[in-house]
């Protein structure tokens, strides 16, 4: 699909009008047209931009990526960038190329990017469609990660290299990966692709997206600001939609689709984001000593056999206090998504993906 034809630059935004060579979609009402192929079956592919990721790297890296883009790209691809103004923009540019039969819509930046991009594929519980687009053919999901942790693309063994994503896209060769969904007091679903997490982790997490500007630090400070004031708690939680079971004096758990949090940690060390399941990793009356102590079995993934440590693989999960306090953190691939209780389940194969 993306092997063919030549290179045409349109700098100024596009119009609403039907793009010349693709007389049977409209135009994307997106910020810039960054190249344009010559044939009819160009595939129009939406690059959605952070130009404040990984501490402003981002915005730089994409304008220096731009040339081999176009090289790469160009021939065979109507390419089009939109910059995200703010935090849930990416989202709203992501509803609207898919409504506008975008054939792909990369994330260019973090997790957290991604994050909301894969958001961007579903609107009021249901995936978003475009109307008048033929059932088989949908928008693809890509990725070109320029985080600070950037942990999703850590399961694929793909690192912060453009370049390398590039040729993913040229490439074309796709495979369906499964969709985390959170339920709970929030109204809407929420989507998660890579790993959510609860209590310790994601208090921890939430204060490490405020210290982003010291680039991986941000995660060791995330985690001492965490502990301040932590205590273990006891949670209830259903499996399967089976019984409620007690776990006591739970530190953290994490339900990972994907394998690495934290910046590069094996949390869900198993996890596999085609398998259909997620696999869940229940950490329990952890001090903070433990931490230091395990923290490079953490890392490297061999943690399971660790005392205290729990997995196991779900299709749903769900999870209360046993005495409501309303506190504890939900985080859903590092983003703050509030307090439990919530409810987990897998899209199995929802969304077609780059790899
Ligand atoms: N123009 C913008 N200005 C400020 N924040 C933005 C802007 N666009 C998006 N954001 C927010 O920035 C957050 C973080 O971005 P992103 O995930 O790309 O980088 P990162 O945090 O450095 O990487 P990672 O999540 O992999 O650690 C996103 O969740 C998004 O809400």
């Amino acid at each position: 699909m993306v092997n063919r034809i030549a290179v045409v630059m349109a700098m100024a935004k596009p119009s609403l009008a039907r793009a010349e060579h693709h007389p049977m979609a409209p135009d994307l009402n997106l910020d810039r047209t960054i190249s344009r192929g010559s044939s009819s079956s160009s595939a129009r592919i939406v690059f959605v931009v952070n130009p404040k990721g990984a501490n402003g790297r981002t915005g730089e890296e994409w304008k220096k990526l731009l040339p081999h883009l176009r090289s790469r790209l160009g021939r065979d691809c109507n390419i089009y960038e939109s910059f995200t103004s703010g935090p849930s923009h990416a989202m709203d540019i992501t509803r609207e190329a898919i409504r506008e039969e975008a054939d792909a819509v990369v994330a260019v930046g973090g997790d957290g990017t991604l994050h909301e991009v894969v958001n961007g594929f579903f609107w009021a519980g249901k995936p978003v469609c475009a109307c008048e687009r033929d059932r088989n053919s949908t928008t693809a999901l890509g990725l070109i990660p320029l985080g600070t942790g950037s942990d999703f693309a850590r399961t694929f063994g793909w690192r912060n290299d453009p370049h390398e994503a590039v040729e993913r896209i040229a490439r074309g060769l796709k495979t369906r990966i499964d969709v985390g969904v959170i339920n709970g007091d929030i109204g809407e679903p929420h989507y998660f692709i890579n790993v959510a997490d609860i209590h310790l982790s994601a208090k921890a997490g939430y204060y490490a997206s405020r210290y982003k500007r010291f680039g991986n630090f941000c995660y060791i400070i995330g985690a001492l600001r965490g502990f301040m004031g932590h205590t273990n708690k006891d949670l209830k939680i259903k499996v399967n939609g089976g019984v409620w079971e007690v776990f006591p004096q739970v530190t953290a758990i994490c339900i990972g689709n994907a394998k690495f949090f934290g910046g590069g940690m094996k949390i869900t060390p198993n996890a596999d984001p085609r398998d259909g399941n997620l696999e869940v990793v229940i950490l329990q009356n952890f001090k903070w000593y433990d931490f230091i102590l395990k923290l490079h079995r953490l890392y490297n993934g061999t943690h399971l056999s660790v005392k205290n440590v729990t997995s196991m693989r779900v299709q749903s999960i769900e999870v209360e206090e046993v005495k409501n306090s309303g506190s504890i953190y939900v985080q859903s691939d590092g983003e703050h998504l509030g307090f439990l209780p919530r409810k987990f389940f897998i899209l199995p194969s929802a969304i077609e993906m780059f790899c």
